[in-house]
């Protein structure tokens, strides 16, 4: 490359190397002067204004690109389903959701790229649910001009790794729900746990498909969780009883239908109390009661990640704890928070 800086003075007729922007007050006004502009007698004023008093005029050589050529080929290579990408802003291309669903981001890959030299890719956290139009990631290169060798060696990685960033539509599921507790089953207490989580599996586009009641009696819980799946379920809940006392039966129940316990306790606060198991394919969660009490329990980590039709397993759970403890605040922000946003 050639980078040829001369006074602005002199520069009318030059060709400029890249985006002249506008920041006043710390806010982005647009570029005044794009990259491949020839600065005419009536722009030296307003390049002075803008305090440039020297500009760059480049000549590029054979193994170079510039930034934006580089942002868009780093942006076309990290994009996977269901991402796309804009043009780029001083080389800085953003990528954003075509739809709404999972947003999955292949960490280790994402660090390797960032391992290369004048290469960088930042993310939202992996998992992170999104909606169509949500920014997801930007990339751009630091220098005005890269090695064509850099730019290789990141589509190299990306073409190894088979994706880097994408959205996972969500599903739409069966869901079954078995609500366990004598003083609810006897309607002693008005069940609370239903409304919620109807409310959190509908925002996904998924439906409840039956909701039943059980007393605090393990054979009668894992009849009613086989009867679910039996049923069509494609997801089961079962709420309450997770904890210590002697009526909490739940954790034994789910057992007792037949499923294969991934985890029982996760390493996340609210949520301690959650089990994870199997039935067949069917995803069976243990939900204690703050399921309920809480806008954002482990439920709301786990869920958009079974709806994603994803396969959770103990080690995922294992993962939470890493970001898993919730800051209790006195008007919950979840999801604009740290709840959850640690694991990988
Ligand atoms: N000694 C200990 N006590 C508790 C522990 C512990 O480790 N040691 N863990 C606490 C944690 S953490 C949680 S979370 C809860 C888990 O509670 P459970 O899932 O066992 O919930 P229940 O005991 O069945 O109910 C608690 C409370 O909520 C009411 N409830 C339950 N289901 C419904 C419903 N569908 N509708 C309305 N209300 C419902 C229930 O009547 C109780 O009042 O355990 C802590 N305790
Ligand atoms: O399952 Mo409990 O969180 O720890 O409220």
């Amino acid at each position: 490359m050639k980078l040829q800086t001369i006074s602005v003075n002199e520069a009318v007729g030059k060709v400029l190397s890249h985006d002249i922007t506008k920041v006043v007050k710390g806010e982005f006004k647009g570029a005044p002067f794009k990259k491949g502009h020839i600065i005419k007698e009536e722009d030296i004023p307003e390049l002075l204004k803008l305090g440039k008093e020297n500009i760059y005029i480049l000549e590029l050589e054979p193994g170079d690109v510039h930034e934006d050529e580089a942002g868009i080929r780093l942006g076309t290579a990290v994009a996977g389903e269901g991402v796309r990408w804009c043009e780029p802003k001083e080389s800085r291309v953003n990528l954003y959701a075509d739809y709404n669903g999972l947003l999955k981001i292949n960490v280790p890959v994402v660090e390797e790229i960032n391992e290369l030299p004048d290469v960088i890719l930042s993310t939202l956290p992996n998992n992170t649910v999104v909606k169509s139009g949500d920014m997801l990631a930007g990339t751009k290169v630091i220098p005005l001009v890269v090695p064509e060798q850099t730019v290789v060696e990141a589509e190299n990685i990306c073409r190894r790794a088979g994706w880097v960033i994408k959205v996972v539509p969500f599903k739409e599921v069966k869901v079954g729900v078995v609500i366990t507790g004598n003083e609810v089953y006897k309607k002693r207490v008005r069940d609370g746990f239903g409304p919620v989580i109807t409310e959190k599996v509908e925002s996904f586009g998924s439906s409840v498909i039956g909701i039943d009641y059980a007393p605090d009696d393990a054979a009668t819980i894992a009849g009613k969780i086989k009867r679910m799946a039996d049923g069509g379920a494609g997801l089961i809940f079962v709420t309450g009883g997770m904890s210590v006392d002697p009526d909490d039966v739940t954790p034994r129940a789910i057992h007792l239908a037949g499923a294969r316990v991934e985890k029982y306790g996760a390493p996340a606060l609210p949520g301690a109390m959650f089990m994870l198991a199997y039935l067949g394919d069917v995803p069976v969660m243990g939900v204690p009661a703050c399921g309920m009490f809480f806008k954002a329990t482990v439920v709301d980590l786990i869920l958009p990640r079974l709806l994603a039709g994803e396969r959770v397993s103990r080690r995922d759970i294992v993962a939470l704890a890493h970001g898993g403890l919730c800051r209790s605040c006195s008007q919950c922000r979840y999801p604009n928070c740290t709840f959850g946003k640690g694991s990988n």
